[in-house]
């Protein structure tokens, strides 16, 4: 037999008290054992708030809430969130400054002996490689460090499901992209099931297994990484996953549109073609030959590791953005063609 899902959400809404609007529209998910889940949208899309609803903090105004089949909220049941066996991850860490890391990490474990405690606290140390600060102060470590601890601490009493609010919000570039790629492995070694908040779809793509999408209270598309970045549903998703560049286009015929860069062709036809369109072109898509004829020009380039990311401008005055694996290097000023690949790019209705 199957086990259970580890969570399911069921037409779930909530409505802050004398609020107009609902902030969480018929949200249902599942999610299944070890699994992990991202929460990826927009400043307010009610990410948070559906965290604390399945946390609960606050209560669902419609639908219910299962762990592991048990009905935990709605339907006329509360489980209280303590009751719950969840772990949380919080932005700020919410360290014990006055207890060192060791005590923090005994802090959930009341129900153990002390060796076993103790023990406890060894193996979690070691999960995230903190074995050797254990006497120290919250205040002696690094944000990553403290991060490291609140991670811990979270998964001490072994919860079956971890809760991360946006966890790696406060640290910079570097020490996020190391800690991101050390939540995944904790979580799977763990077979502990996950529901990673985060508004950085990097984040999210580095992080989770499938990836819900909020926009203004409801689920626009949910999804692995590859396909909401392969065939996101919708305009929102497309630019909150793609980064890719936008381009208004007028159909020249069923596959051929006419934009600001040229005639791109082979493209799938649009149902209703009264509409305005645009095109999302992927930055991968597009390519530049150095051209003393060329048309465009590139204003801008950063350099990104494996690869480089040029910006030109359009005739219209649009930014265009390419990202290109290798090759030598363009100088700002240099005059380039463009060639732009057809597979990946999206046609949308502006009203999408
Ligand atoms: N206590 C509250 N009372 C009334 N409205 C609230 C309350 N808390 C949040 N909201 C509103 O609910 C909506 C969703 O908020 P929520 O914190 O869930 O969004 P979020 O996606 O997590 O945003 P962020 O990424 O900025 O944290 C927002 O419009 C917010 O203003």
């Amino acid at each position: 037999m199957q086990p259970p899902m580890l969570l399911q959400i069921d037409r779930v809404g909530y409505q802050f008290p004398r609020q107009k609007n609902a902030t969480l529209q018929e949200i249902s998910l599942s999610l299944a054992p070890g699994e992990i889940l991202g929460l990826l949208g927009a400043s307010g899309c009610g990410k948070t708030t559906l965290l604390r609803l399945i946390a609960g903090f606050i209560a669902p105004t419609t639908g219910s809430i299962y762990l592991e089949a048990a009905v935990v909220a709605g339907a006329g049941q509360w489980v209280p969130p303590e009751a719950r066996h969840l772990g949380m991850v919080f932005q700020d860490y919410a360290l014990f400054p006055h207890l060192n890391v060791r005590r923090n990490l005994e802090f959930g474990l009341g129900k153990l002996s002390p060796p076993q405690r103790q023990e406890r606290v060894s193996q979690v140390l070691e999960l995230v490689r903190l074995q050797d600060y254990g006497e120290r102060y919250p205040h002696q470590l690094s944000g990553g460090q403290q991060q490291r601890v609140a991670l811990a601490r979270a998964l001490a009493p072994k919860p079956r499901l971890l809760l991360l609010d946006e966890p790696l919000s406060n640290l910079d570039s570097q020490v996020r992209q190391q800690l991101r790629i050390e939540i995944r492995r904790i979580l799977k070694t763990t077979s502990t099931g996950g529901i990673f908040v985060t508004h950085d779809q990097e984040e999210a793509f580095a992080v989770c297994d499938r990836v819900a999408v909020l926009h203004q209270g409801q689920i626009e598309q949910i999804g692995t990484p590859a396909e909401l970045y392969q065939n996101p549903s919708s305009r929102v998703v497309a630019q909150l996953v793609t980064q890719g560049n936008w381009l208004p286009a007028i159909p020249q015929g069923e596959s051929t549109w006419q934009t600001d860069i040229g005639l791109i062709a082979g493209l799938p036809p649009v149902p209703d073609q009264s509409r305005p369109c645009e095109l999302m072109i992927p930055q991968e898509n597009v390519t530049l030959e150095p051209d003393d004829q060329g048309e465009l020009v590139i204003q801008d380039g950063q350099f990104l590791g494996r690869e480089y990311r040029y910006c030109l401008s359009t005739h219209s005055g649009r930014e265009l953005h390419a990202r290109v694996g290798q090759g030598s290097i363009l100088p700002v000023g240099t005059r380039v063609r463009l060639q732009v690949k057809s597979e990946g790019i999206r046609v949308f209705t502006v009203q999408d």
